[in-house]
């Protein structure tokens, strides 16, 4: 009989729980680290994650949730990270610079670590020595409450090895989900970091009451802004028109299960950053994303006038109507 794949599952939240549904219930021994104790007592009751995508049941025979971060990690061949990129330090502290040896790691996330204004794959390389033919990363425009509603999704999945990515792209196909492998990592990651700050800004205008006109043109733009900067920091041939890229810019643009729309509805609705994120209980990553970016952008100097509004939103405090309005003037 053939052996299961064995893969660590790291991050309690929606995309964490998607991802352990589609693997387990494709025959994976899945290995599932979450922070809270509670989370980890509640699954091994009674099945179930309380606190996101909580309709979901797993089979714990084959899902095996867990606090211990070490032995999660050391028990996978495979390690899923789908920890907000924010909190990756602090989840990944207890492990040491070699707990990854050997192993094949996929990034689920879609953002930098604020500070050092890296890609998460970059990191891994930098602080854990993971080869850059080691990883993958998950893209695609693909939210959790549909996976869990089992819904016809595509992913993408970036890498350097093609034979890889399409290894991880059979651990993931399934009744409703596709998936294909795709070369450009780098690009695809970058991709999926500002389509949420483009998602923010379009939440803002949706807040100040613009409409589907306007945020047509915003969204057209962006691509735009998308690719210079890529072209800009990682250029190569790529079709951007893919669902990898523009797909993805349109489902977080557009979804009611946006994290990054909601967000910024809120913000141009007149929430504080602080009250928004109090309210939502879940992540917006563009709100930690756009200042990497800015960071960045200082050296590229790229034209990107969506991306520089959002920044001055939410960290100068500048009025989203008056952003919204300079860029009303810009667009075409
Ligand atoms: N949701 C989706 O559909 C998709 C998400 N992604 C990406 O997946 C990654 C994970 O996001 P997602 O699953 O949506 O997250 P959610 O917004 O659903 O959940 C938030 C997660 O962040 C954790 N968290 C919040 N505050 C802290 C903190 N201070 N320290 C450590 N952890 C904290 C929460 O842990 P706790 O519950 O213990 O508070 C929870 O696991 C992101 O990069 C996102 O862009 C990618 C594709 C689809
Ligand atoms: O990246 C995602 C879906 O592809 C999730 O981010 P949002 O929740 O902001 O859309």
């Amino acid at each position: 009989m053939q052996e299961r794949e064995r893969i660590a599952v790291l991050g309690g939240g929606s995309w964490a729980t998607a991802l352990v549904k589609i693997l387990s219930e494709n025959g994976a021994e899945v290995h599932w680290w979450l922070r809270n104790e509670e989370d980890v007592q509640h699954l091994r009751q009674y099945g179930h994650n309380p606190r996101y995508l909580s309709g979901v049941s797993f089979h714990l025979e084959q899902v095996l949730p867990s606090n211990d971060i070490k032995e999660t990690v050391a028990s996978a061949n495979w390690v899923i990270l789908a920890v907000p990129a924010a909190f990756v330090q602090q989840a990944l502290s207890a492990l040491d610079q070699n707990a990854f040896e050997g192993k094949t790691l996929v990034s689920a996330i879609k953002g930098m670590i604020p500070g050092e204004n890296i890609l998460i794959t970059d990191f891994l390389e930098e602080h854990y020595r993971v080869p850059a033919e080691h990883q993958c990363v998950i893209a695609g425009p693909c939210h959790a409450e549909e996976v869990a509603l089992e819904k016809q999704s595509y992913l993408t999945i970036g890498s350097h090895d093609l034979t890889r990515a399409e290894e991880f792209c059979g651990l993931l196909r399934n009744r409703y989900v596709s998936a294909n492998p795709l070369q450009d990592i780098d690009g695809v990651e970058y991709c999926a970091v500002l389509k949420n700050i483009i998602a923010l800004a379009c939440g803002i205008a949706h807040g100040l009451n613009y409409g589907d006109n306007f945020q047509a043109v915003m969204v057209s733009n962006a691509m735009e802004e998308i690719e210079r900067f890529l072209h800009a920091i990682m250029p190569r041939p790529r079709n951007l028109t893919g669902s990898a890229y523009l797909g993805d810019l349109l489902v977080t643009a557009y979804s009611q299960f946006s994290r990054n729309r909601t967000f910024g509805n809120m913000i141009g609705r007149g929430y504080t950053v602080k009250s928004a994120q109090f309210e939502m209980n879940m992540v917006a990553e563009g709100y930690y994303a756009v200042q990497s970016i800015n960071e960045l952008n200082k050296r590229l100097q790229v034209d990107m006038p969506i991306v520089s509004a959002v920044y001055r939103i939410l960290y100068e405090r500048i009025s989203p109507g008056v952003e919204i309005q300079i860029l009303k003037t810009k667009f075409k």
